[in-house]
């Protein structure tokens, strides 16, 4: 039976999977890097693609924007078979020395989101990704010599609550930029046993909300599928 919200069936879904937050991106990657890519759901506009990449079963299924849409998708994912779930997302730049298409590593998210709150009941926590797919990301983003940063990401609900000034409160404790799903996917991995990692390319700056430009961006998320995919082929 087809969980709720992404309506596969068992063996639709490949045990590694990239998890962007945008339908457009997942569909993107699905025909552009896989191999016969085949739909599996398109409800409520959550597209899951499954194809091989080298070989290998790879799926793309969208999260959708926040944690609360990520973690649903996640734990069917994972009710699906799912084993690695690597998030291929955007993000909003803190640090200075983050470029516009540069890409971020995540080594932890500071958990601001609803989501993670709640699996939690309350408790301080740390989600941080599985380590040896942050260590392959970190690993083939630097063998291709990409521009990367490895670092802590903050977890956000709201993406226009947050101002320059707030976001540079956590910028004093290390966190390089802001997105909205990353701590969710990490808890979920841990509890749910699945190894769960994100790598992001710089969109914007925080309270910027102008977009990199196309080309800029458009290299960014290229490079950033190009690093994930290789990385998931080494867990
Ligand atoms: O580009 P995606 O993967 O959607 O990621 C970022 O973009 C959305 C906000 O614009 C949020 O989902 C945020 O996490
Ligand atoms: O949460 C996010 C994601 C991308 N860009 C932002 O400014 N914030």
């Amino acid at each position: 039976m087809s969980p709720i919200h992404v309506r596969g069936e068992p063996g639709d879904v490949a045990e590694r999977v990239l998890l962007p937050g945008d339908p457009g991106r997942a569909e993107w990657i699905a025909k552009t890097f896989l191999q016969d890519p085949r739909l599996y759901t398109s409800h409520r506009g959550l597209l899951g693609f499954t194809g091989r990449y080298r070989g290998v079963p790879v799926s793309v299924q969208a999260t959708g924007m926040g944690a609360p849409s990520a973690s649903i998708v996640a734990e069917e994912l994972v009710g699906l078979g799912a084993r690695v779930l690597l998030r291929v997302g955007t993000c909003g730049a803190v640090d200075g020395a983050l470029a516009p298409g540069d890409l971020v590593i995540a080594q932890g998210a500071v958990p601001l989101d609803g989501a993670t709150r709640q699996y939690l009941e309350g408790r301080p926590y740390a989600p941080v990704p599985d380590p040896e797919l942050f260590r392959a990301l970190w690993a083939k983003a630097e063998a291709k010599g990409y521009p990367h940063h490895v670092g802590l990401v903050a977890t956000e609900d709201a993406f226009y609550a947050t101002t320059p000034e707030s976001a540079q409160g956590w910028a004093r404790f290390g966190v390089l930029a802001f997105e909205m799903e990353a701590s969710a996917l990490f808890l979920l991995g841990r509890i749910r046993g699945v190894r769960a990692g994100a790598i992001l390319a710089v969109s914007n700056r925080i309270g910027d909300p102008a977009l990199a430009p196309q080309e800029v961006l458009g290299e960014g998320v290229r490079r950033m599928v190009e690093v994930a995919l290789e990385a998931l082929l080494e867990v």
